[in-house]
Formats: C-alpha cells, sequence, structure tokens
C-alpha cells in the first residue's frame, strides 16, 4: 500500500519505518528540515533501540522516503497519517494546532479522496474537527471529496517503541466507515497475525481510550508512590507489598514501581488534558487532580530525603547523579524527574556530577555549561569527591556497580535511590547508608 505519515517524531518515524518494513511504500513528511536531512542519510535525530537498522534498511530498499514537502506525501498516500506532537497548551489542554495545520495541507493538496489516520493523542472530538477541516480548505478550492478520518491512537513506549509497533497488544480503530475498517485491516494484517488485535469502535470512544489507557497506567504510579510514601512512616517496605499485591492476578505486577514520580511526554500532558476535558464538559477529574499532586510532590521526594540529610543549606555539597532521562533506554529528559531535582539543588547552593549513558547530549543542549554541573564520562567519573550518589534513572549498567569504588570514590558513603535498585539490608552490610522510596527508612 502507498502510505505517508505527517510527523517524523518517536511516533512518525516508528511508524513510517515499520509499515515500510512489510512491504509499504511510505512518505513520511516532516516540518523540521534538520530532522529531514540527517533521516535522509540514515541517521536518527533521537536514540530509539533498533531504529537506525530499520531506517538504514529501508532507505536502501527505496520503501522509505523523507521530504519536507507535504506535496508530495499527499499525492503518494492512499492512507495519510498523522502524527504531529500535541504539546499541552498554557491551560494544559491538548494543544491542537499542528494537527489541524496538517489537515488544512491535506484539503488544499488533495486532488483524490483519501484516507485519513489520526495517531496522535488528542481529545474527543478532534477526528470531526479534523475532517471539517479538510471539508472547509476543499471547499476554498470548489471540490468536495468524501473524507474519512479515523481515530487510531497508538499506545508505544520509548525505548521499546518497534517491538510496541511490531507486535501491539492492540490496534484501535475509531470508524464507522466499513470501507475504512477495510482498508485499515488490509494495512496492519502483518501485525495482526496471530490473534485479532483490531479493536474497532466509535471515533470518541478510541480518542477517549488512548487517555484513559494512559491515565490509569499514572494511576497506578501515583498510587504505589502515595503507598511507598506510607510505607517509610511505618517502616515497611514497599519492594516486598509490590510482590505480595502483584501476585493477585486482578492487580498484576504492571507499573506497580514507586519511584521519583512519572515523566516522559504523554503521562504529565496526557494526565493534564484528560482533566481539561472533565472540565470542558463541567465535570471535575478528583482522581487524576490527585494522581498529578501525588506525582509533582514525588518528583521532591528525594530532595526533601537529602534535605533532612544534609539540612536547608546545600552550599559546597556536591552530587554524583546517575540518570538524567526519563526512564532507560532513551535520551528523552522531557518532564523527567531529574530536572526538578537539578533545580531544587542547584537553588540550595549544590554542585552536580552528572552521568546518563544516552541523554549526555540532551541535558547539554538543556543546561548549556554551568559551574555548577559537569557531565561525566562514566558513572565513575560522576562520584569523584562527591558527598553522596543519588540514582534518578535505572539503566542496567548501574544494577550490579562496584560498591567498593563507589565507597572509595564518594566523601561518604551514602546513597539516594530514586528507582530502588538494590536491596536496603544488604546495602547497610556494604556499610552504605541507603535511602530509597518507601523501603522504611522514615528521613521524611
Ligand atoms: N512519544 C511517544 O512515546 C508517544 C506514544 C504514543 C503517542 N504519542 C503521541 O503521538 C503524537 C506525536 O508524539 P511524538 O512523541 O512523536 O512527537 P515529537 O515531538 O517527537 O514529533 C512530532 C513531529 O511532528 C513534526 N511536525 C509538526 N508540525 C508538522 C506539520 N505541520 N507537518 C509535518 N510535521 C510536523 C515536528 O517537527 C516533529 O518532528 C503526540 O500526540 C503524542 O502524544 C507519543
Ligand atoms: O512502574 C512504573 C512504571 C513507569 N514509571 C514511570 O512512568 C513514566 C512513563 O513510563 P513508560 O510508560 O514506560 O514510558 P512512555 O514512553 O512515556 O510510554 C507511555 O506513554 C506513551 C505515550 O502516550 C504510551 O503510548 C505508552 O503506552 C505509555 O506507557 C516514566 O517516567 C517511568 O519511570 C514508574 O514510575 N513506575
Amino acid at each position: 500500500m502507498r502510505v505517508s505519515v505527517f510527523g517524523a517524531g518517536y511516533v512518525g518515524l516508528v511508524t513510517a519505518a515499520c509499515f515500510a518494513d512489510v512491504g509499504n511504500h511510505v512518505v513520511c513528511v516532516d516540518v523540521d528540515s534538520e530532522k529531514i536531512t540527517l533521516l535522509n542519510q540514515g541517521i536518527v535525530p533521537m536514540h530509539e533501540p533498533g531504529m537506525e537498522n530499520l531506517l538504514v534498511t529501508n532507505l536502501n530498499t527505496g520503501r522509505l522516503q523523507f521530504t519536507t514537502d507535504p506535496a508530495v506525501a499527499v499525492q503518494h498516500g492512499e492512507v495519510l497519517f498523522i502524527a504531529v506532537g500535541t504539546p499541552p497548551d498554557e491551560d494544559g489542554s491538548a494543544d491542537l494546532q499542528y494537527v489541524l495545520q496538517v489537515a488544512h495541507v491535506i484539503g488544499q493538496l488533495m486532488t483524490e479522496t483519501k484516507c485519513v489516520v489520526n495517531k496522535s493523542t488528542v481529545p474527543v472530538g478532534t477526528a470531526t474537527a479534523v475532517k471539517n477541516t479538510i471539508l472547509r480548505a476543499l471547499n476554498e478550492r470548489g471540490l468536495d471529496y468524501p473524507v474519512d478520518v479515523v481515530s487510531n491512537p497508538e499506545f508505544l513506549k520509548e525505548g521499546a517503541a518497534i517491538a510496541d509497533f511490531m507486535r501491539p497488544d492492540r490496534i484501535v480503530l475509531g470508524t464507522d466507515s466499513p470501507e475504512a475498517i477495510e482498508v485499515m485491516r488490509e494495512l496492519y494484517a502483518p501485525f495482526n497475525r496471530n490473534r485479532d488485535r483490531l479493536i474497532v469502535m466509535s471515533v470518541a470512544s478510541a480518542e477517549l481510550t488512548k487517555y484513559a489507557a494512559n491515565a490509569i497506567l499514572a494511576t497506578k504510579i501515583s498510587f504505589m508512590n502515595e503507598m511507598a510514601n506510607l510505607a517509610d512512616s511505618v517502616g515497611a517496605d514497599i519492594e516486598q507489598v509490590r510482590l505480595g499485591i502483584g501476585s493477585d492476578p486482578r492487580i498484576g505486577f504492571d507499573f506497580l514501581y514507586a519511584g521519583c514520580g512519572y515523566g516522559g511526554s504523554c503521562f504529565p500532558k496526557d494526565v493534564k488534558a484528560l482533566r481539561h476535558t472533565f472540565q470542558a464538559f463541567g465535570g471535575e477529574a478528583k482522581i487524576l487532580q490527585a494522581v498529578e499532586n501525588v506525582n509533582q510532590q514525588q518528583h521532591h521526594r528525594l530532595f526533601d530525603k537529602i534535605k533532612k540529610f544534609y539540612g536547608e543549606d546545600l552550599t559546597g555539597r556536591c552530587f554524583a547523579l546517575w540518570g538524567l532521562a526519563f526512564k532507560p533506554n532513551t535520551d528523552d529528559m522531557r518532564e523527567a524527574p531529574s530536572r526538578t531535582l537539578l533545580s531544587l539543588l542547584w537553588a540550595a547552593g549544590a554542585r552536580v556530577q552528572a552521568y546518563d549513558p544516552k541523554a549526555m547530549s540532551e541535558a547539554r543542549r538543556i543546561y548549556g555549561q554551568r559551574a555548577d554541573f559537569k557531565l561525566c564520562d562514566s558513572p565513575h567519573a560522576a562520584l569523584d569527591k562527591a558527598d553522596a550518589l543519588i540514582i534518578m534513572t535505572e539503566w542496567k549498567v548501574f544494577r550490579s556497580p562496584d560498591f567498593s569504588a563507589i565507597k572509595n570514590q564518594l566523601k561518604q558513603a551514602v546513597i539516594f535511590d530514586g528507582r530502588n535498585l538494590y536491596d536496603p539490608k544488604r546495602m547497610k552490610a556494604r556499610g552504605f547508608r541507603y535511602f530509597g522510596i518507601g523501603r522504611g527508612e522514615s528521613l521524611v
């Protein structure tokens, strides 16, 4: 099939490359000309495992092309995917300007009927707004083609994006058009082989499904973080509680890790946007408000422990920081808990020596040169003469470090662990003061 994808970000690029990989001819268009130049050279502008290989392979077959020219994309695709950003507006609602710009361009350039598919995360009613925008632009040209706008939300996770796209848990399609369902069934057939994962529903239900999925995952995390804070007070270990509750299949083990709070480009923005939808319809999202509040406090939790340990003024203190990305296997630092911690440490007068396996350039881009921030070449270089080690991202390489080397390099054997990587008893036996999240240490 001939497919076009608007947006070459995480979602657009993965969508384009995965469709090309199963034999489709795909054109991916982006307004960011630097990004398109890199992609045409086989260079992936972000860190996503497996992406470079998939990109180069499919560029070489000629089945995957990148352009900044929307006319090429509109003309090429039988199916046109919209996968552009929907960042939070000032009031927390989803900013739809990029989605609607693409809709307008499609309407300006279409010369035959097309199946338009929205993959961006958007509030209920957006597919209708996209359709109306296309119809208006067509109308300005004196044209009137039938237009189907399908809602096909994306559920991939950064760091596992290709596997998630190639082997999805489900493929949600919001449409009432039998023709569109048929086209989408054919397009997704290679990813839908061993059992039917296609769930067809109304457009509004599909749009809401995406937000509900992220909101329930964020809720699980905030719930566990709240339990973890209680565990600290009562002397329980949240890791043992996690095992105790997760073994009930009605609860399950996934997304029960307490820590320094959720981040990334999706959960924070989508919880806000869903709360905004409630307000727009005269309601109040009481649970989501609490989920957000707990998460905001959780971003401060490790800093509160640090302050309790050292006192309010951290002038002259230096901390080793392991992990800057919002989660492992990505260089993405959007809404990363490390960013909140860095500003709190700096405001209290501390210096930071940081290491992250993939997010160093991103940190350099965000913070530039600062006297109180040093980016180090290795986890051990970051420890050099620091007062304590702080862990913010659970990269695999941090899981079994050389603890004697850590002890030798730090001024004092103290670890603040925002991801609960180590066993508190063993750490005590090794001679460390070890503060996790909800491990029964009531520092706060
Ligand atoms: N990142 C994820 O893990 C993820 C997963 C599922 C869903 N989503 C949703 O998918 C959407 C895209 O997210 P992302 O992370 O890929 O965003 P992103 O910021 O990485 O990429 C968006 C891209 O769209 C491009 N763009 C903007 N306007 C354009 C236009 N008019 N024409 C062509 N390109 C244009 C931008 O230049 C950018 O490269 C969002 O709604 C997001 O919530 C993201
Ligand atoms: O038990 C857990 C699991 C995750 N997190 C944190 O939650 C955030 C989000 O993690 P994850 O969901 O793995 O990353 P994303 O790439 O943001 O993916 C989410 O957001 C995407 C964009 O909407 C969706 O497509 C995915 O299904 C959804 O998992 C990160 O900060 C994690 O550290 C926890 O604190 N505890």
